[in-house]
């Protein structure tokens, strides 16, 4: 069995569909499940954490509660799901976290890659591309919270760990010499292998090499290529239908995909709130304002959209003012209560754009977790839980610029 450990919601979710595309079936919760969870059978398990920006010592302490609560239900395989544009700060928890769950499991070499080729995240020589260009020089840069302005990935994990970190050349995994590879890095004393990977075939290569590896990480590509090799069938599952109800849209994202589809939800005339906070910095009276003007729209003008999502002037306008930490905080408090509004309205489908954005939705609505559903886009499941809500949690980057407009329909 496999359990994975996610650092944020929307990681979790799109490394989940990765598992499942393969037949393999996999149980989702939000937070770190009870110790008497009995969920319904399944070959994994993934935990999302809010850990990507947490404080160092919070993160290993939740990532090392998840890994205790995945060996008592007997996992073979612990897979940690960060960013495929392996967001974090120099401060950061991807080493911190890796370094002390290789410790507790003993384990001397851990091998892994961000690459997600699906969404144009490639591995090549260390370096990590979003699209042709090299991850310091993307759009990541403007991160409201994790800005990333290096793309070597040694050099960006060493900075955040203990151990040393080398690479796993294409060449290397094109000649099937990364077992080889891995036994050279441990003989030399380096714990993290970066694996190059440009394509999918690279990744299920990766996969078949890393099957029976105790401790594997990377973005959601590199699980596809796990779960390929453990695959019970080599087929996607059939489309489940869309779901229906009355639906919201959330956006926090401030990454360049969410403002296209924030600009594309008003472009479509849907009734569209944003949370301003210069204008206001005390989440609850954001949440009010923005719930009274909820309840004054006509239900024929279609779904609603709230935001905080700001294009790079704007948002350094605010951070400058209000402060990176604050800001962030103040909106994902306010975007929480006003998810919680609106389902004491009676939205049951809420869609919801960012990953920290996400995780304060699904924290503020309370959900212990749910069961994966069709893709609305690429890494983009709904999930449908047991109280009867269907949530679509979407990384800032991910999905068409319609995906908003669409999924609320
Ligand atoms: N206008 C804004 N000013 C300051 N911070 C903002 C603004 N809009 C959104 N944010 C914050 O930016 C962060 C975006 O992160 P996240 O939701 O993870 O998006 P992504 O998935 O693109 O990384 C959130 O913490 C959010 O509250
Ligand atoms: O790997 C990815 O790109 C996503 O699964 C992911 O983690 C995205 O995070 P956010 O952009 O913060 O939603």
């Amino acid at each position: 069995m496999i359990g994975a450990i996610a650092d944020d919601f929307t990681g979790a979710t799109d490394v989940a569909v990765a598992l499942r595309r393969r037949g393999i079936r996999t149980v989702l919760f939000f937070g770190l499940p009870p110790a008497a969870a009995e969920p319904p059978e399944h070959d994994a398990v993934v935990i999302a954490l809010k850990t990507r920006t947490a404080a160092r010592t919070d993160a290993v302490a939740q990532s090392l509660a998840a890994l205790g609560w995945l060996r008592s239900r007997g996992v073979r395989q612990v897979y940690v799901k960060y960013c495929s544009t392996f967001d974090s700060t120099a401060e950061g928890n991807i080493g911190p976290v890796l370094d002390a769950l290789a410790d507790a499991m003993d384990v001397p070499v851990v091998a892994m890659t961000p690459s997600s080729p699906e969404h144009g995240r490639t591995q090549d020589n260390g370096y990590l591309f979003v699209g042709d260009v090299p991850l310091g020089e993307s759009h990541m840069r403007h991160h409201p919270l994790t800005p990333m302005t290096d793309s070597y990935l040694p050099r960006l994990l060493e900075g955040q760990s203990a151990h040393r970190a080398g690479v796993v050349t294409l060449a290397q995994v094109r000649a099937g010499a990364i077992g080889r590879r891995l036994a050279e890095l441990r003989a030399e004393g380096v714990r993290y292998a970066l694996v190059d990977a440009v394509d999918d075939a690279d990744l299920l290569t990766a996969g078949r090499a890393l099957a029976d590896a105790p401790l594997v990480a990377g973005a959601a590509g590199l699980a596809g290529g796990l779960a390929a090799a453990h695959a019970r069938s080599g087929h996607d599952h059939a489309p489940a239908p869309a779901p229906q109800g009355a639906a919201a849209v959330l956006a926090g994202s401030c990454s360049a995909r969410t403002l296209e589809q924030v600009a594309a939800m008003i472009e479509a005339g849907r009734p569209a709130y944003r949370l301003d906070a210069l204008a206001d910095q005390d989440p609850e009276s954001l949440a009010r304002d923005a719930l009274a003007w909820y309840d004054t729209l006509d239900v024929e003008a279609g779904a609603p959209l709230v935001y905080a999502s700001a294009d790079p002037a704007a948002l350094r306008r605010v951070q400058g003012i209000v402060g990176a930490e604050r800001s962030a905080a103040i909106l994902e408090s306010a975007i929480g209560r006003v998810a919680q509004g609106l389902v004491e309205r009676g939205v049951t489908r809420v869609i919801s754009a960012g990953g920290e954005t996400s995780g304060a939705v699904v924290s503020a609505l309370g959900v212990p977790g749910g069961m994966i559903g069709a893709e609305a886009a690429r890494g983009v499941p709904w999930i449908h839980t047991a109280s009867g809500l269907t949530l679509l949690l979407k990384s800032g980057n991910f999905g068409e610029p319609g995906l908003l407009v669409e999924s609320s329909r």
